[in-house]
């Protein structure tokens, strides 16, 4: 079976600027980690969101599926009884199916979502309500440490599950889930969140269809969008995509997500690194030589080759999830939690590896499929070797918008 297997090295020198081997030339700035104490569960990172709302409680946690006042589409009626209406776009595929209706359903089963809300799937497929039960029940699992009443919980999460299809592209499908909305929110304060699990190129069209017909008229509740990535495949494509973006929402409603930023063992990487007074002095090229990220799956594409044709297994996970563990796991501390220090810091170190690669010893060594090392440089970039699909055990070079390195002795 075809498999696929990216390795991300990550250079000792990497860390030279950012933990220089000479304390003395840089001064050192603490910053001890807050942590959200959520009664009876593990405690979260507190990260303020580059749109305002707490990192960790956009999703879903506090101001967001709570349905305190908060967010764009109007100050949110300070009494009264609160709902939310979830509407997964694309529900009938691959993301929807895996990860967003279990992780909703793990959120119902904990108590996370409010009292009132309502969850749609949207997409074109033609299904009933209890078709799209059907589906969503074959994944629900109850991967939560109490696993008490758990099929009762599932059956009450699942009659809370509505289908609506449509087009896209048209407001027609849009204006039927806007009436079917409206009845489920039967006159309590509305507020609703949109996630988009739909390929990149369908966004926009749906953000206007959405917006236009099924948003919250101002001075009523919010309204949002989850946008998943790829945020376009280069860095002209994004801008172009928020710019598209931005003539129909607000940046507060828009929500861009990495799901790997919320796996635990992500988020303990900076409770270990910056937590631990055991592992702080440790953590510099004095005394970690190697460092390696692999992401590897045991399966093949699967129905992901056409997606991979476009934008390559490299777009696909390398420069989001795993540069972004790359630099939680190497970059400076930063001053604060909050959203906009972590990113600076993370962008630091990813400009530092950038900036260095002319001077050899910052590296990122990326290997994939069968262990062949695929070097990001600029010499591939300038031959336009941009997003070939990694399919089976071979794979081509590909280019990292925006990230450059070499491989051993280049
Ligand atoms: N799969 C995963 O594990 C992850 C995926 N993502 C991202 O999430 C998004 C969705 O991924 P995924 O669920 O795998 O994608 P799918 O290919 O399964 O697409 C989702 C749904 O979109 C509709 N669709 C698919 N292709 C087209 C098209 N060309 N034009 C119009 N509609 C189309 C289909 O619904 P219908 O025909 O019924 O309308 C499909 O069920 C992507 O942006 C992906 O990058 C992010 C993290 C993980
Ligand atoms: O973003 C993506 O991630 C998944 C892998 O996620 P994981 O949580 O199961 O490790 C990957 O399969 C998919 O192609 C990609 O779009």
């Amino acid at each position: 079976m075809a498999a696929i297997d990216l390795r991300f090295h990550l250079h000792p020198a990497a860390f030279s600027s950012v933990h220089p081997s000479n304390s003395s030339a840089k001064p050192h700035r603490h910053c001890p980690p807050q942590r959200v104490h959520a009664a009876g569960r593990r405690c979260l990172l507190r990260a303020k969101s580059s749109n305002g709302h707490p990192q960790i409680g956009a999703s879903f946690s506090d101001g967001v599926l709570d349905a305190k006042p908060s967010g764009a589409g109007g100050p949110a009626p300070e009494q009264g009884e609160h709902t939310v209406s979830i509407t997964v776009v694309g529900a009938s595929g691959d993301l929807a199916k895996k990860k967003i209706f279990p992780a909703l359903f793990a959120l119902f089963y904990e108590d996370w979502l409010p009292e009132h809300f309502t969850i749609f799937g949207y997409a074109r497929s033609k299904m009933s309500d209890e078709e799209l039960r059907n589906i969503i029940s074959m994944t629900l699992t109850c991967r939560i440490d109490q696993r008490a009443n758990c099929s009762e919980k599932m059956d009450k999460f699942l009659k809370r599950c509505f289908y609506q299809s449509g087009q896209y592209n048209s407001e027609e499908g849009f204006h039927e889930l806007d009436r079917k909305l409206t009845e489920k929110e039967a006159g309590k304060l509305p507020n609703r969140l949109f996630y988009l699990s739909i390929p990149p190129n369908i966004f926009v069209d749906v953000v206007r269809s959405a917006s236009r017909t099924a948003s919250l008229p101002s001075g009523s509740g919010w309204t949002r969008f989850i946008v998943e990535k790829p945020f376009g495949r280069d860095s002209e494509s994004s801008g172009e995509l928020t710019r598209s973006l931005k003539m129909y929402l607000e940046e507060e409603q828009i929500f861009r997500i990495d799901h790997y930023l919320g796996k635990e063992l992500v988020e303990n990487l900076s409770v270990l690194r910056f937590s631990n007074l055991v592992f702080q002095p440790l953590w510099s090229r004095d005394y970690i030589r190697n460092v390696q990220l692999i992401f590897s799956e045991d399966f093949g594409t699967e129905g992901r080759g056409g997606y991979f044709d476009n934008y390559g297994i490299i777009r696909d996970i390398m420069q989001n999830h795993l540069l972004q563990i790359l630099a939680l796991f190497a970059m400076e501390t930063p001053v604060s939690l909050a959203a906009e220090d972590i990113r600076n810091e993370k962008v630091a170190c990813v400009a530092e590896q950038y900036d260095r690669s002319d001077e050899k010893p910052g590296e990122i060594v990326c290997y994939a499929s069968s262990g062949e090392s695929v070097a990001i440089d600029e010499e591939a970039e300038a031959g336009g070797r941009g997003g070939g699909a990694v399919q089976g055990a071979h794979a081509g070079r590909e280019v990292v918008p925006g990230v450059r390195g070499r491989p051993d002795g280049a």
